[in-house]
């Protein structure tokens, strides 16, 4: 055993405790070939399966088609990847690179097409003969031409970059396709993917003709048997519309145990005494849209914050978290990709004096490794970025939802949703970048007195938080000479009060700050107003103070919204105001009245 199988070997060990993870069988149990288990314990580490491994593995290689819901970090990646590596190897006749493409993964962002390719490298080291390969946005399209000419034989892919290949590039072979994965398919859809997948599937004759009738089965232009998957901690209208056009006769693959009760739109187009068993054997219930999985060891938490307070509170609980544990690994969600620069500028460059022992002295705030990834960014650096983060023991990324899914980070301990989530999915898979596989993790969301209700939404889905004790934290900075008394109110306390001001002063001193502030502002204001459904009724502007909200960019004044959807919004939000009778005091009080 080399050293890097042992150590990763520890994996299992430290986790093997937990028997809401693991399974207690082993991977040749469950069908899988001697090597591709020693590949899985050698290159990786995994000594035992894990729950959803042990349920979805036979039935991906009885090559029935399959829904898999599990909650985040439970390894589903693995759970299709094996099955197929396991029948490709054993082919009679040893597949070559000019037999084209036989699996087809799909995944909705960048770093989750490298993730996965990664993995698929290790678990194919001695499978040479099968060949991995990635194809997605912001790489050069001819060089993935060149590749695809070669041959891929297990492809992953972006939707937008693989559609583009199916119509122009030629040279790519597909005519031996017999896996599609849809990995993270409700995400794909939510970024507006439907068409791009309708389009594919037809390209791909993968495609149920007229979805939704009884007699229709999957259409495939070739020979070869299809064997499609779709896989995600939470499933939902969109999944089972996809679901609809792309699955005959599938297996829902759950985690709780219980027969399957078959999913309503879906229909059953065989019911075979054979697949009775199976299912009996293998499905769990269908989950419904109420139903998300979070993982149980996970501490959930919320803060209420008024809006003009949000910046010096989230330095404070960065700043605790880290001295309280100076080794570690936060994620901290945004809301906009202008949002992740301001911010990481600021805490790149901040400086402060408060303490006594250091008054004079100014420090940098948080003394820990900062990194930020978002959509904006050019590709090579969210490549650095996403690795460093990655290999980091300890350090804080500051991101947008691009890493809310799929994304395997080591070791986060916390999640902090500074800017809401929006849809509760969306809730599950940031939180689900911690408490991976067992492991502890806390995280952590920020809620405006006026957002209070997002709390209610989310126990609709089975998820609920508790208060976190932010006075507290506060309280344990120490405060300047002139300041004895500690406050009861957030807004008024004087650590809050003193590093608000402190951070103005640091904006106003340097024009770029400023400019950042000023953007991030108006991505912000621009990402409010863009809720939909029942969360605007939550997430409303015309609800919010905003010379508040330019606070929380430590902006003095109110930077002016340019734009014609601003102006649209302000003028509703005016006569909202004059409706409602609400003078500027007493929009301050509206704001500060629902105090912690
Ligand atoms: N059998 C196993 N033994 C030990 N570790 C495992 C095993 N299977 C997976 N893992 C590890 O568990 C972690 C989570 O796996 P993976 O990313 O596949 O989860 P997931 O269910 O796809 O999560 P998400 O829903 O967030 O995408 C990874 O670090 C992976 O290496």
């Amino acid at each position: 055993m080399g050293a890097k199988k042992q150590s990763q070997g520890v994996k299992n060990k430290g986790n093997g405790a937990n028997n809401d993870v693991f399974a207690s069988c082993s991977f040749s149990s469950l069908g899988l070939d001697s090597n591709l288990c020693e590949q899985l314990r050698d290159r990786l580490g995994f000594e035992v399966p894990t729950l959803v491994q042990a349920q979805a593995i036979p039935v991906i290689l009885s090559g029935r088609h399959a829904l898999v819901n599990a909650a985040t970090g439970t390894g589903k990646t693995v759970a299709y990847l094996a099955p197929i590596i396991h029948h490709l190897q054993g082919y009679e006749n040893r597949i070559q690179r000019s037999d084209g493409t036989f699996a087809l993964v799909l995944v909705p962002t960048r770093e989750l097409c490298l993730q996965v390719y990664e993995i698929l490298q290790k678990l194919l080291h001695r499978f040479h003969w099968i060949v991995p390969g990635y194809i997605m946005g912001g790489e050069k399209r001819s060089k993935e031409k060149s590749r695809l000419r070669k041959g891929i034989s297990i492809l992953i892919a972006t939707p937008g970059r693989l559609l583009d290949h199916l119509k122009n590039t030629t040279a790519f072979l597909y005519s031996n396709l017999r896996w599609i994965i849809f990995d993270e398919a409700d995400r794909i859809l939510e970024l507006g993917f439907g068409k791009d997948i309708e389009e594919i599937l037809d390209l791909l004759g993968s495609r149920k003709k007229g979805h939704g009738d009884q007699e229709n089965t999957v259409l495939t232009h070739s020979k070869i048997q299809r064997q499609n998957l779709l896989l995600s901690a939470t499933l939902n209208e969109k999944v089972n519309h996809l679901a609809k056009m792309s699955l005959d006769n599938p297996v829902m693959i759950g985690l709780d145990g219980k027969k399957m009760e078959p999913i309503s739109t879906i229909k059953r187009l065989d019911s075979s005494e054979s697949d009775e068993d199976s299912e009996d054997k293998y499905s769990s219930k269908v989950p419904t849209v109420g139903d998300y999985k979070v993982p149980i060891q996970l501490i959930q938490r919320y803060m209420k914050v008024p809006c003009g307070s949000r910046l010096p509170v989230l330095l404070s609980i960065l700043k605790h978290l880290f001295e309280r544990e100076p080794s570690q690994k936060v994620v901290l969600f945004f809301s906009t990709c202008d949002a992740v620069d301001f911010h990481y500028s600021l805490l790149s460059e901040f400086q402060f004096s408060s303490y006594p022992q250091t008054e004079g002295v100014r420090q940098v705030f948080l003394g820990c490794k900062t990194f930020r990834l978002h959509g904006n960014m050019q590709q090579e650096d969210r490549r650095t970025s996403f690795q460093a983060f990655k290999t980091e023991k300890s350090a804080l990324l500051l991101s947008t939802d691009v890493s809310a899914r799929g994304l395997d980070f080591p070791k986060v301990r916390c999640i902090i949703q500074y800017d809401s989530p929006g849809e509760a999915t969306e809730y599950v898979h940031r939180v689900g970048r911690t408490a991976r596989l067992g492991e502890r993790g806390e995280s952590l969301l920020f809620l405006q007195p006026v957002e209070i209700d997002y709390l209610q939404d989310l126990e609709k889905h089975g998820v609920s938080l508790t208060e976190y004790p932010v006075l507290k934290v506060l309280d344990s900075f120490p405060l300047q000479k002139n300041h004895t008394k500690k406050s009861v109110f957030l807004e008024s306390h004087p650590w809050v009060l003193c590093l608000q001001k402190a951070l103005e002063a640091f904006i106003m001193s340097k024009p770029e700050m400023d400019e950042h502030a000023r953007k991030a502002f108006c991505s912000w204001v621009r990402a409010y107003t863009a809720h939909r459904g029942e969360l605007k009724r939550i997430f409303m502007i015309k609800k919010l103070h905003l010379g508040h909200v330019a606070k929380s960019f430590a902006l003095k004044q109110q930077p002016s919204l340019v734009g014609q959807s601003f102006q649209k919004q302000n003028k509703k939000r005016k006569r909202f105001e004059k409706k409602n009778g609400f003078t500027k005091k007493r929009k301050v009080a509206s704001v500060t009245e629902c105090r912690p």
